[in-house]
């Protein structure tokens, strides 16, 4: 589903973000990925998400060599993988409703379809009760979780997270990993980046590990694969 092939990403002012960097993560899997401030994570995400473009090296998504990939087709790209933000991004002058809505309304879908879809997104994420509600009005977890189901209303097959509980206590953010657990359960591949190892250890799923742009650590659980990461 998604592979990695000796992946490098310069950015313009010359900096090596990442560097011959190669992984696959099959269709329904779940990872993570640990690594310091700076050490590549966000860069591998939007590679992904076709944001940024490989300076050498393949990324496949689906099928798809996201390197000759025309503009034309990132929109379809973006609609199979739903992204989770730490600061969830979501309009504080819209309902919840309306926020989880959106990503259906771009698409042009039948109103009558996007309320099913969307209220079966809240329901997922428990928020049924407060779709007429302002994000502004929950609290920080339960926005979190707006964000979560705005980012699998479209069903998509694979879901990524950038540090989705950097703001959020223990308990809290515990929640949060459940959530992306049950959507793992149900056949979506998750990839979530997060600097919080000790819920990591919590979750006994697999760990790659970037540091300095290279990837040092691939591998499934084990409580001393992850502290690589550190610093
Ligand atoms: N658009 C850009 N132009 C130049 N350098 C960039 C750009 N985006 C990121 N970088 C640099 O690339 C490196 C990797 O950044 P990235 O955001 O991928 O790291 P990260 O592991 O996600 O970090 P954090 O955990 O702090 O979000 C950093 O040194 C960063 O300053």
């Amino acid at each position: 589903m998604i592979q990695f092939s000796n992946v490098f990403k310069r950015y313009e002012n010359g900096h090596e973000a990442l560097q011959n960097v190669s992984f696959h993560l099959p269709s329904g899997d779940m990872t993570f990925l640990t690594g310091h401030s700076g050490a590549g994570k966000s860069t591998l995400l939007k590679l992904m998400m076709r944001m940024e473009v490989a300076t050498r090296g393949s990324v496949v998504i689906d099928g798809q060599q996201l390197s000759r990939l025309k503009p034309h087709h990132v929109p379809f790209l973006r609609r199979k993988i739903g992204v989770v933000f730490q600061d969830h991004q979501l309009l504080f002058d819209r309902t919840v409703f309306d926020n989880v809505a959106l990503p259906l309304v771009i698409e042009g879908m039948d109103p009558r379809e996007i309320g099913r879809r969307v209220r079966a997104a809240l329901d997922k994420v428990g928020l049924l009760s407060k779709e007429k509600l302002s994000p502004i009005m929950l609290s920080g977890g339960e926005q979190q979780r707006v964000g979560i189901a705005r980012a699998v209303v479209n069903k998509p097959p694979i879901l990524l997270a950038d540090e989705p509980t950097g703001n959020l206590d223990p308990q809290l953010s515990a929640e949060i990993m459940q959530l992306f657990r049950q959507f793992n359960a149900v056949g979506v591949t998750v990839m979530i980046a997060t600097h919080d190892l000790e819920l990591v250890q919590r979750m006994a799923r697999r760990v790659m590990v970037l540091k300095d742009g290279a990837m040092i650590h691939d591998a499934p659980f084990k409580p001393q694969a992850a502290t690589g990461g550190e610093g």
